[in-house]
């Protein structure tokens, strides 16, 4: 997808006047290979050729506003209500974004409240006007110990008007969304209210996605957590297949879209045979359909472990066009497909297989984030708060090649990461699996 510098512009709502508690500490600082200044940039390419392809001085190639405090803020925080929500599916490190923002806001800028509304989108509807609870230092003291979010989430749509009315009846100046592309979808539609009311709210997002599906970010938060935790069933499937005569071993993971999941956790084992993903699609029939490969392996080796996206296969299912409260598709269950045919396959041509299947999916992003995860999510959130207090809206903050920066909103929804099937993260897989780059298309 080609950018231009224009198209990475974020929002402000106006001049910052107000002294940043920051300011002194920031009064001395400049760029360095581990600061960027606030008013430098980051690239966002680092490959030679594709930066010369752009044709035009570096400061004119496309490149994204640094995060991190800033000597002047927009809000006064002692005037500041803040509120902070947290929609769709659950990921690990919630609890750590919440309670980041919240000492952040606390400790250093001061503000005067900070509200948690309930159950996602639909705390801001019109019948939920109640649920909305006060997030102090004492209430977010150990949440990070916990997975899920305190706050709770849903999908589902709510009325952006009722929405943006609930942020005024709770005089919120600043509101954090965490959440996926769904989410952000749904801040765009609160942030086009807010300006058709001429308001003075700032919306700031911190993308949140255990698939890893979201552009302009390294890794998603929650990503590292999900994926080491995938690896124990794989590594379950792999030990039980491997004391079976004819032992199979098969693990769905979750990915509706991106196999990321999947590649990484099969990488970290480094004991899968078939790695599916639903970028790379694969047939079942036929001499090189995934049936024969499976059994050839199982004659020459005793053991099969496949390690499959929820996405991955999708044409090979029937489906009836089901979608969820948000309007995601509701997917075929390839697993238990997988299972099922694979199954009878080995079982009509004598092999007598020992199959263990295993979907971990629910296990997996319900779990407190690791430590590398909880670093990332604080980082995240600091981030945050700092962007939202400069005034900037309609912006989320992420971690592009190791730095924090500023994207705006409409980027983040604008395009989907997945696994690029000619990309060299696919190349690992398929050195380490040994499966051929297509089998049965
Ligand atoms: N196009 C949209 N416009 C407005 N709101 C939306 C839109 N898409 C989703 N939302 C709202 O955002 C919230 C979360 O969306 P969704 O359930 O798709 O999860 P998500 O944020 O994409 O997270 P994940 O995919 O990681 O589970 C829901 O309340 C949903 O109604
Ligand atoms: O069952 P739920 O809660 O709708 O969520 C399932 C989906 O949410 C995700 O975790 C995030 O999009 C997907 O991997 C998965 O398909
Ligand atoms: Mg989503």
């Amino acid at each position: 997808m080609s950018l231009a510098l224009d198209d990475l512009r974020v929002r402000s709502l106006g001049a910052c006047e107000y002294d940043s508690p920051f300011a002194e500490m920031l009064s001395t600082k400049r760029t360095s290979p581990h600061y960027v200044a606030e008013d430098d940039r980051v690239l966002v390419d680092d490959t030679v050729s594709v930066l010369l392809s752009h044709g035009v001085p570096i400061d004119q190639v496309p490149s994204f506003e640094a995060a991190g405090p800033r000597k002047k803020i927009y809000f006064d925080p002692a005037e500041t209500t803040v509120g902070i929500v947290t929609c769709g599916g659950l990921c690990p490190g919630l609890n750590d974004v919440i309670r980041g923002i919240v000492q952040e806001l606390t400790e250093h800028y001061r503000v005067k409240r900070i509200v948690g509304f309930r159950n996602g989108f639909k705390g801001l509807a019109k019948d939920a006007r109640n649920s909305v609870t006060d997030l102090t230092l004492d209430a977010v003291r150990d949440i990070n110990n916990d997975g899920g979010t305190i706050l709770g989430s849903s999908r589902g749509a709510q009325d952006p008007d009722e929405m943006v009315d609930s942020l005024l009846i709770h005089e919120v100046d600043v509101l954090f969304v965490i959440g996926g592309d769904g989410s952000m979808r749904g801040a765009m539609r609160l942030v086009e209210r807010v300006d058709e009311r001429e308001l003075d709210i700032s919306v700031v997002g911190v993308p949140k996605t255990i698939d890893n599906d979201l552009p302009y970010t390294d890794q998603s938060f929650g990503f590292q957590t999900a994926f080491a935790r995938a690896t124990d069933f794989i590594a379950s499937v792999f030990i039980e297949s491997q004391a079976a005569e004819h032992g199979v071993g098969i693990v769905k993971l979750m990915g509706r879209h991106s196999g990321f999941i999947a590649c990484y956790a099969a990488l970290s084992v480094n004991e899968a045979n078939f790695v599916l993903i639903p970028e790379v699609p694969f047939g079942l029939d036929g001499d090189d359909g995934l049936l024969c490969r499976v059994e050839n392996r199982l004659r020459e080796h005793g053991q099969v472990v496949i390690v499959v996206a929820e996405g991955a296969g999708q044409d090979l299912l029937e489906c009836d066009g089901a979608k969820d409260a948000s309007g995601n598709d509701k997917l075929g269950d390839i697993g238990l497909f997988l299972k099922d045919r694979i199954t009878d396959r080995l079982t009509e041509v004598g092999l007598a297989p020992t199959v263990r299947y295993l979907d971990p999916s629910y296990a997996i992003r319900s779990v407190a984030a690791n430590a590398y995860d909880s670093v990332y999510c604080v980082r995240l959130a600091h981030a945050a708060v700092h962007a939202a207090m400069a005034g900037r809206t309609q912006t989320v903050v992420v971690r592009w090649r190791r730095r924090f920066v500023h994207v705006p909103m409409a980027l983040i929804t604008g395009h989907r990461n997945q696994v690029d099937p000619d990309g060299d993260l696919w190349m690992s897989v398929l050195e380490a699996t040994g499966q051929p780059a297509t089998f049965g298309r």
